[in-house]
């Protein structure tokens, strides 16, 4: 995709990747694609704001010749250090050695530890303003949105923030690279709901921060890393960031992640009652089967929901393995506060919900009503599974502020 221009003066001059399957080496894009946005400010001086995964060195120098000589650039902006916006920095340096780079403080040390270079690299402090001619761009520090040494910048002429990790979704742009020009702004929401539980959420709290430090800025354009540019309408994903940020200290918006897993089919055969009796109740639901679904995209639905439901055998004296795989992605992430009800399958002993008790105690996730049965689910225990369906339904719906009955 050719570069584009936001404003007077200031390109996109970003690439898709369509060819990493795993995003940071875990997280599928195999569908959805990325992109690395990158920003040309070609004033009297000239700057590029963050860069590009090096698999796109090609692609990335074309774009920027379009618009300017890439040895004619003047300042290298880095607002995170993470190699998909810097990877072709040595390649950089090597074309244009007389730009200055910009990093933050805590950046200086990681460009010599990732690229091993050390000369012309300008720290900025916070508020820190760079003329460039007409245009100025002014440095936040943002620490944790992503990384320790992560900054914003600020073009102040255009009110243009460029957010690198923050604001950003997976999914490569496909043709439109602005909101009001893109006809399936669902799919980025979704995608950067995705993107938040599995990259941003950790750091929920630095999230609110830095929103909070910049909510007196006069921002009229969100230029994210990745994804779309926000121009209509910014607040549509600042309102996003600050809603799935406070889900970190609050349970989610009411709603069910319906978990399974199964070998045999016996823990499924009740799962299809359980889920027949929260349908009764008019509550959002969700479902995955763990061990055919992403964990990626599974996050996104437990950050976001209030009440998690976990079907599950026994496996081996403990809880089917890519059950606790997934709990245990939860736990690293941080997912808390949720409602929880577990039924699941066993041969001869059973043992699945000690396992889980303990990984329920690390989450803090606060367990609501238990099903355990012996082999296949009598008709019995299907009527008895859609009543705790529909009963853990009602509880998540009126706030959940049942007691535990399980
Ligand atoms: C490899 C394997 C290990 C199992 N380990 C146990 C166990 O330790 N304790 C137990 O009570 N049942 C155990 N079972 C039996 C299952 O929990 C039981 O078959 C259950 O009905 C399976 O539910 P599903 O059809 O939903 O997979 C095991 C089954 C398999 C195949």
């Amino acid at each position: 995709m050719p570069a584009v221009e936001i404003r007077n003066k200031i390109h996109w001059i970003g690439v898709n990747d369509h060819t990493t399957d795993l995003f940071e080496g875990l997280w599928p894009i195999t569908q959805e694609g990325v992109s690395y946005n990158s920003y040309l400010v070609n004033d009297q001086k000239k700057a590029i704001i963050d860069l590009a995964k090096s698999i796109k060195v090609d692609e990335f120098f074309k774009r920027i010749a379009e618009i300017v000589n890439p040895s004619q650039v003047d300042y290298i902006i880095l607002n995170h250090m993470e190699p998909d916006h810097t990877g072709v920095l040595r390649v950089l340096r090597k074309i244009a050695p007389q730009a200055k780079i910009l990093c933050s403080p805590k950046a200086k040390d990681m460009i010599q530890a990732f690229y091993g270079i050390t000369d012309q690299v300008q720290v900025v402090q916070d508020g820190e303003e760079v003329q460039l001619g007409e245009l100025t761009l002014q440095f936040f520090m943002t620490p944790f949105v992503h990384w320790p040494e992560t900054m914003m910048t600020f073009e102040k002429i255009n009110r243009i923030l460029f957010s690198c990790d923050a604001f950003g979704s997976y999914g490569a742009l496909r043709g439109a690279i602005f909101d009001d020009e893109c006809t399936d702004l669902e799919f980025y929401q979704k995608q950067a709901l995705r993107y938040y539980a599995n990259i941003v959420a950790k750091f929920s709290a630095q999230v609110l921060k830095a929103i909070e430090k910049l909510s007196g800025i006069p921002v009229d354009i969100i230029a994210p890393s990745h994804g779309l540019i926000w121009r209509k309408n910014p607040s549509i994903i600042i309102d996003l960031y600050k809603k799935w940020a406070e889900y970190a200290k609050i349970p989610g918006e009411p709603g069910i992640t319906l978990l399974y897993a199964t070998m045999y089919g016996n823990t499924e055969a009740l799962m299809d009652s359980v889920a027949q009796g929260i349908s009764q109740t008019g509550s959002s639901l969700e479902i995955f089967d763990v061990s055919r679904i992403h964990t990626s995209y599974i996050l996104a639905s437990l950050w976001s929901k209030s009440g998690v439901i976990i079907g599950a055998p026994t496996y081996e004296n403990e809880l089917f393995p890519s059950m606790a795989h997934v709990l245990d992605i939860a736990i690293r992430k941080g997912v808390q506060h949720k409602k929880v009800a577990y039924f699941g399958s066993y041969g001869w002993a059973g043992g699945a919900l000690r396992e889980l008790e303990k990984q329920l105690a690390l989450l803090k996730w606060q367990m609501a009503d238990t099903l355990v049965f012996q082999g296949g689910p009598s008709q019995e225990v299907l009527a008895q599974g859609k009543e705790f369906g529909r009963k853990f339904a009602e509880m998540v719906l009126s706030g959940m502020n049942s007691e535990k009955n399980g």
